[in-house]
């Protein structure tokens, strides 16, 4: 099955999209949600990147984010600041890592039929890379379990000799 997501207020994937309001650390700064981290790093080193740090709601940084000229390099740099800000949104909130760990091997689309780039825009040939972050943080989520896994096997079993 393939799951589809896009608002934050769907159950039980709104979780996925970045206006949800999972906030974390990163970077030595506390950011409301994913969509804030993402916006406000178009503008690094200038005081829109504050100003949109400390907006009100992810559509407010949005809305700043796309009105005011942004860094040049920034299209090269936009895939690694998203899955920077996803992979902490998920490593921070445990619930929603079992959310997305739950989804085993099913592909997730961002349902963004206005985005070819994050989305799979209006005819499906979009990049789809929100999704694919999304997949990929799962996989990061997923390995770092087993090696937890992996370690309670060691220490268990350094218990047994033990006894
Ligand atoms: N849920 C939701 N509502 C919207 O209105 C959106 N635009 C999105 N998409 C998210 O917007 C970000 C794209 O921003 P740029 O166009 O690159 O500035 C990204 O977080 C999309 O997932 N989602």
């Amino acid at each position: 099955m393939t799951i589809y997501f896009f608002t934050a207020d769907e159950k039980p994937y709104g979780c996925f999209c970045n206006f949800s309001l999972h906030g974390f650390e990163l970077d030595g700064l506390w950011w409301h949600t994913s969509e804030h981290y993402y916006q406000a790093k178009k503008f690094t080193g200038t005081p829109h990147a504050e100003t949109i740090r400390l907006a009100k709601t992810p559509a407010e940084s949005a809305k700043l984010g796309h009105h005011l000229p942004h860094r040049n390099d920034w299209k090269k740099i936009k895939y690694d600041v998203m899955h920077k800000a996803v992979l902490r949104k998920f490593q921070t909130h445990g619930d929603i890592g079992k959310i997305l760990l739950a989804t085993g091997d099913q592909i997730i689309i961002q349902k963004d039929l206005g985005d070819y780039y994050w989305g799979c825009g209006k005819d499906g040939t979009g990049k789809n890379y929100l999704g694919k972050i999304l997949m990929e943080v799962r996989a990061n989520l997923r390995s770092v379990n087993s090696d937890k896994m992996v370690s309670l096997k060691k220490i268990e079993n350094l218990n047994y000799l033990s006894r």
